[in-house]
């Protein structure tokens, strides 16, 4: 189909609703199309969106995004996230997750490490055997199906923590609420240089600018002031044919020929934002389908450190997901000297604790601490933070997650136009979902086409179907 083009095409006004990184280089990319007429309306005072940075105890921590997750390799495909940073000079720490890793369980530092090693191969044969349900063409499944029948079947507290530390702890959601073959995919396409990934390397941001700075000094090179208006929040979008109408929670209302909507796949699922009319069937489905996940660092700075001098330790609960993962910032690569640690929890309970106050959740983290150290008196933290990400209306959780239920589909109609109205962002990708780059790559890819449609004869929309029709639910 074709979406109408505007008569003055020269002077078509974009609205870029949303000014985290794919809304910032969906801008760079109108930019040097020559399009300058775009204004990006964002609710917070400042750029970056969930890469969001915040001053705790003295230091630069990271509420969101924390990583550069894949760099490059030889000359191979780079990371355009590790591509900015060195750009900015963003200081960065490599993670030795495997390597650099102590265990404990309700009795203290017990050794699982064996346990621990199985679990790391169980996740190379998930990944591996999803590739050959692709190549197969056999229907998806759950991972935690995929997990079973590579004969990893996790029964005890050691090898329920071990498999969450490779899964739940990247994906924020249980193998059994993930796609097998999506999430080994968007793995594969990061990660695995044979499947067109960049690289196997994380990078642990430190800098005390805040990891943001990349993409805020990224838009310092080209935005005017005038291009961007800050604490301003969209309440409805009004599309057709013939343009995009945004009205603000003050009332106030924006015009635009196009519009491009980066706000994430949880602010679409939620009621935050009205559209007019109605998103289509279609279009509710996709969006209704694929998962809004919650990925919850929950940090506490002590007096002096008295924990593992290992980067990682690992906390086997015989409740599976209750703060198991724990990163330690005073090391000698990090923040040393600092007395600062996080722990990380995912999924459901990341909102279970949302629920709860600071001082409950304060609580329940020091416990757990106690189990690690039963010899030891826990002091008291001297500060504690924890950002509600589900809860937060700018976001609606962490990032999206692709449930077995969502099909390609899904995925076209997630992503596709609605007139002139575009959508972008870290759940639009279909390689890169979650991550960084996969904002990045959409915000690029999106705003490509939108240019290219604004300077032509009339534009492509971006395709979708009327009904994602499965293909045997039940022979009758
Ligand atoms: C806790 C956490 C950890 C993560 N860890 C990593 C990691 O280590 N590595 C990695 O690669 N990725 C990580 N991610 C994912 C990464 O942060 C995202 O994929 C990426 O930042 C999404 O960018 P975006 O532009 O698509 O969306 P956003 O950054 O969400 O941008 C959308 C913008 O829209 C604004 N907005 C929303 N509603 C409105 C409204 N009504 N009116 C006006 N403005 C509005 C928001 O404030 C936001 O700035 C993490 C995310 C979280 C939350």
């Amino acid at each position: 189909s074709v979406v109408p083009r505007n008569n003055r095409s020269s002077s078509s006004r974009v609205l870029i609703l949303g000014g985290g990184i794919a809304g910032v280089i969906a801008a760079r990319t109108l930019h040097e199309n020559g399009i300058d007429n775009f204004l990006i309306i964002e609710a917070r005072d400042e750029l970056g969106g969930r890469m969001k940075s915040h001053t705790f105890a003295g230091y630069t921590i990271e509420l969101g995004a924390n990583w550069i997750q894949g760099t490059q390799t030889g000359t191979g495909p780079a990371n355009p996230i590790f591509e900015l940073a060195l750009k900015h000079n963003v200081t960065t720490e490599s993670n030795n997750f495997v390597g650099s890793l102590t265990t404990f369980d309700v009795t203290g530092e017990v050794d699982y490490l064996d346990v621990f090693n199985d679990s790391v191969d169980a996740y190379t044969a998930l990944t591996v055997t999803a590739g050959a349900r692709v190549n197969g063409s056999l229907v998806d499944l759950t991972s935690k199906t995929g997990y079973a029948l590579n004969g990893a079947r996790p029964r005890d507290a050691h090898e329920m923590a071990s498999e969450y530390y490779q899964f739940d702890w990247e994906y924020a959601q249980k193998p059994d609420q993930t796609s097998w073959i999506a999430s080994s995919w968007a793995n594969n396409f990061t990660y695995n240089v044979d499947q067109g990934g960049f690289s196997e390397d994380d990078f642990f941001a430190i800098d005390q600018r805040g990891f943001k700075a990349l993409i805020q000094l990224e838009a310092q090179e080209f935005l005017k002031s005038e291009q961007v208006l800050l604490s301003s929040t969209v309440k409805t979008i009004s599309y057709s044919g013939g343009g995009v109408q945004v009205t603000m929670t003050g009332g106030e209302t924006i015009e635009g020929d196009y519009a491009l909507c980066t706000f994430s796949l949880g602010v679409l699922q939620d009621d935050d934002v009205t559209f007019k009319p109605s998103l289509p069937a279609y279009k509710m489905e996709a969006i209704q389908s694929m998962t809004m996940a919650t990925y919850t660092k929950i940090f506490l700075k002590f007096p002096e450190k008295f924990w593992f001098d290992t980067e990682f330790a690992l906390y086997a609960d015989p409740t599976r997901g209750t703060y198991p993962v724990w990163q330690s910032l005073d090391h000698p690569d990090f923040f040393p000297g600092s007395g600062l640690i996080f722990a990380t929890v995912t999924g459901d309970w990341s909102l279970r604790i949302e629920a709860l106050s600071d001082d409950q959740v304060q609580g329940e983290v020091l416990e757990v601490l106690q189990k690690m150290y039963p010899n030891i008196t826990i002091p008291e933290p001297t500060d504690f933070l924890f950002p509600r990400w589900n809860s937060d209306p700018l976001y609606r959780g962490s990032y999206s997650n692709w449930p077995p239920s969502f099909f390609s589909q899904h995925h076209d109609n997630l992503r596709s136009n609605v007139d002139r109205l575009y959508f972008a962002g870290e759940a639009t990708s279909q390689k890169y979902f979650g991550f960084l780059h996969g904002a990045y790559f959409e915000g690029l890819i999106v705003a490509t086409i939108m240019a290219e449609c604004i300077k032509s004869d009339g534009c492509v929309a971006l395709q979708h179907v009327e009904e994602v029709r499965n293909a045997f639910p039940y022979e009758i």
